[in-house]
């Protein structure tokens, strides 16, 4: 059997615990989670307890993040970790020379082919992003492509949590909490500080990753919306236990910093037999989102369509929103449908999972799934001529606008590009046309 019929076969017989932000705790082994208390003087089965923590001890409860871990070895019998090179990853502050945030409109084509032999770790590149992850503020965008599972070795991101947004190919992430299957159409996150390894479920991936290195991920608050809507609470499923005990070179990347720096462990360190608390990864399925909109009249901002949100000091501020565009009937009366031209103090990179988007053309040149486009803060976008036209003159009857899925990383700071992607082979040219030839319909 192949790599990926192995990962595909191990991903489909998984079990998961449902609910976000749940107190969930789960054993490989009966037996293996202590009861009662949390550090016994001598774990169950031989095991060592393990706190990992998400959160400042002292956050409030509401905030408060960790994981109770009880593995075969403690994290901490390893030797130095070492630098090691950082390939196509980068990390905020982006002050590379020539790196400034950029006023234009940007869009990508995907990524070209990877390279033989091209793992996630390899395969990640950073677009670009903001803040400061040694001040845990801000975000990254990054892509990824690869066309080998990671093999005796395994990451994990001291500046941030990652949000795993595929495109093309599944994933089967082997973390310490356990194992998660993520396919095109759902999205898997990863806290800060747990290690994992990718394997894949068909011959390539390829897809988008948000790194959060402010306030963990959470569900947007409701207001008026009421208890229940966009993605609700039980939908989210994190992993059961599952650990490997392998003795052997491991290697453990760490990113600390903006660096990756390697560490060689003499066993796996994803040996956690038994876990309890709130710091775990989840996937989520995308098409479960509960997409609210107008039934009425006018486009809603695209804030109704918020999956996931990582609040600032600053409420209703965020950090970074993790928004959706999914499946959904338009039957706004006397309503220009399309997202509308807009200029926003918030920054926008946009990706595409599917199919098409409905304020842009699709095929080549156009924005096309697992290509990307950003517009930073304040700079004018929104729907292209050929929208604009289209949008202006159609007849207004109820519509299912269910050809693609697509999603927006939304963030209060503007987005400064890595050289390589403000280089890239892959960037449009000519973008702006898309809002040439608008023509003037003024009749005073
Ligand atoms: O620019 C975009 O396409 C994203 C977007 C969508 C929308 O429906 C309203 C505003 C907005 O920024
Ligand atoms: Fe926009």
């Amino acid at each position: 059997m192949s790599g990926t019929e192995q990962a595909r076969k191990t991903a489909e017989g998984l079990l998961y615990l449902s609910g976000f932000g749940n107190e969930h705790s789960s054993e490989a082994v009966p037996g293996a989670l202590p009861h009662g208390r949390n550090s016994p003087q001598r774990a169950p089965l031989g095991l060592y307890a393990e706190q990992l923590s998400g959160s400042a001890f002292t956050e409030p409860r509401a905030h408060n993040r960790r994981s109770w871990l009880y593995r075969i070895r403690p994290s901490a019998a390893h030797p130095a970790f070492t630098r090691i090179d950082n390939g196509a990853v980068r990390t905020a502050p982006f002050t590379e020379p020539g790196s400034a945030p950029d006023p234009n409109r940007l869009r990508w084509n995907p990524l070209p082919e990877p390279a033989p032999g091209t793992d996630w770790l390899d395969g990640l590149w950073t677009v670009g992003g903001n803040g400061d992850a040694a001040q845990r503020t801000g975000m990254a965008v990054h892509l990824y492509h690869a066309n080998s599972p990671m093999e005796r070795r395994v990451f994990g991101d001291s500046d941030g949590e990652l949000l795993i947004v595929p495109e093309q190919g599944g994933l089967l992430l082997r973390t310490e909490l356990g194992l998660l299957r993520a396919e095109p159409g759902e999205v898997a996150l990863v806290p800060r500080g747990v290690r994992f390894r990718v394997e894949l479920l068909d011959a390539t991936a390829r897809g988008y990753v948000c790194e959060n290195y402010g306030a963990p991920f959470q569900l947007p608050d409701l207001g008026p919306i009421g208890a229940n809507g966009l993605a609700n609470a039980r939908d989210f499923r994190a992993p059961v236990a599952a650990y490997e005990d392998v003795e052997g070179d491991v290697e453990v990347v760490n990113k600390y910093c903006g660096n990756l720096w390697s560490a060689l462990y003499d066993h796996s360190p994803l040996d956690v037999v038994a876990w309890h608390g709130n710091h775990v990864p989840y996937v989520y399925d995308l098409h479960r989102f509960n997409v609210i909109g107008s039934i009425s009249y006018d486009h809603p901002d695209p804030s109704i369509f918020t999956v996931l949100t990582s609040p600032t000091d600053t409420p209703g501020l965020a950090g970074v929103d993790f928004v959706v565009f999914a499946p959904r009937w338009l039957v706004g009366e006397d309503t220009f449908r399309p997202p509308y031209f807009h200029r926003n103090v918030m920054s926008e990179y946009m990706g595409l999972i599917e199919g098409a988007y409905d304020a842009k053309t699709s095929g080549p040149g156009g924005f096309v799934p697992g290509g990307g486009s950003l517009h930073n803060m304040m700079s004018a976008h929104g729907p292209d001529r050929e929208t604009f036209d289209r949008a202006s003159e159609a007849e207004l009857r109820p519509q299912k606008v269910d050809d693609g899925l697509a999603f927006m990383f939304e963030t209060r700071w503007p987005v400064t590009l890595a050289p390589q992607a403000a280089a890239a082979s892959h960037l449009q040219t000519g973008y702006d046309d898309v809002w040439q030839g608008l023509q003037r319909h003024f009749r005073s």
